[in-house]
């Protein structure tokens, strides 16, 4: 296993002008070794391009990668030692589901009695053991995907396992499953693995830290918690989270503030930069609260809709619409009808040209 030390950017033009013609601007970051890492952004905003830097199957328009402070930027994928787990299955049909899982080892020369251990000890975290004998031909798509994972997982030499998106072709019961044993496995193996996806919830289950990406940029870094608590940007706040953060304008100056066009009380002890700014707040802190109290927005409610374990308020706020997540113990508000809601709260965040200042 490695730390791998990126300091790139990459454009597939040859005369880049500007930022939009560049699938990475500049970076300069490090996956540890042994971390499990999730690149998490929409698509087209440069994740593959990041992973096929790191495999080698790309070479950066400018910069370096280093694997363990060893300069690779012009190694080959193979002298990289990387595994890679695409979309799809890439299984040898005429083969059985060990002798599938083995191959790497077996190309490597690996003894057979090591390769048998290895392979045994991969099929069963997979739950694959009394599959082993099966010739992969016959198997379903989702099985094959689980043999994709375990090829990747087999060798304990690599550098890291990359993976791309690997769960699309998976049913989502079994997706659920498999993020889960994922993550113990990373735990047992201590492999470095690095993993693309944008999906949110797989990001969330499977990753120790997330780098969240929006149009060539890595925006974030963090934990689970800390994408939560407090998006660096404010994309990372739309982007994590179901639903996403709540954004309202607030201007500040002497006389006070101003949210979405209301004069809204700073409640005491609450730090506030004067200037143009934007408040984010997650629905999960938004609550119902008395009109004028410090805090409080006056809003015009849109929709109210029970999800079994909390109701999903969606309010208008001058031009915006918020959204509260309450505890079903509350009356449900009456469309139409006019509520408080505190939005300037301990868990709120500000953010001055989408970036967080407090
Ligand atoms: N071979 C290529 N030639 C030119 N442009 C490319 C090439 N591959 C990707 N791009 C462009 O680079 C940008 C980043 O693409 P990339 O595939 O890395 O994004 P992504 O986040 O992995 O998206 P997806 O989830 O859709 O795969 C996009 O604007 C894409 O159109």
């Amino acid at each position: 296993m490695a730390r791998i030390d990126l300091d790139l950017s990459h454009s597939y033009l040859a005369h880049p002008k500007n930022d939009e013609d560049y699938a990475l601007l500049p970076l300069k970051m490090s996956f540890e070794d042994g971390g499990a890492y999730a690149l998490l952004g929409p698509s087209g905003c440069g994740k593959t391009t990041m992973l096929n830097i790191i495999s080698g199957l790309l070479t950066p328009s400018q910069g370096t990668v280093h694997f363990d402070g060893v300069d690779q930027t012009q190694a080959s994928p193979q002298t990289r030692n990387i595994a890679q787990v695409f979309q799809f299955p890439v299984v040898y049909d005429t083969m059985t589901v060990g002798q599938n899982l083995g191959f790497p080892l077996r190309n490597r020369k690996m003894p057979e009695a090591r390769i048998k251990a290895r392979v045994g000890q991969i099929a069963e975290m997979l739950e694959m053991s009394h599959q082993l004998d099966l010739r992969a031909a016959g198997l379903s798509a989702d099985a094959k995907q689980k043999i994709s994972l375990g090829r990747g997982l087999v060798r304990d030499d690599v550098s890291a396992v990359l993976f791309d998106e690997p769960l699309t072709v998976i049913d989502p019961h079994l997706k659920w499953q498999l993020r889960r044993k994922l993550k113990q496995i990373h735990q047992e193996l201590k492999l470095t693995l690095i993993y693309v996806t944008h999906d949110q919830v797989e990001a969330l289950t499977f990753a120790e830290q997330i780098m969240v990406m929006s149009r060539g940029r890595v925006v974030q870094i963090g934990t689970p918690q800390a994408l939560f608590e407090r998006p660096a940007h404010t994309f990372v706040g739309h982007f994590i989270g179901s639903p996403g953060m709540n954004f309202l304008p607030m201007s500040v100056d002497n006389e006070g503030v101003t949210l979405a066009g209301q004069s809204v009380i700073i409640p005491s002890g609450m730090p506030v930069e004067q200037g143009e700014l934007t408040l984010g707040v997650r629905p999960e802190y938004t609550r119902l609260a008395p009109l004028g109290e410090p805090g409080v927005v006056s809003a015009i409610v849109e929709n109210v809709q029970d999800v079994g374990t909390h109701q999903l308020l969606t309010a208008q706020v001058g031009s915006r619409l918020i959204r509260a997540r309450l505890g079903v113990e509350h009356t449900q508000p009456e469309v139409g009808s006019v509520v408080g809601l505190a939005v300037l709260v301990p868990q709120s965040c500000l953010y001055r040209n989408e970036e967080l200042i407090a």
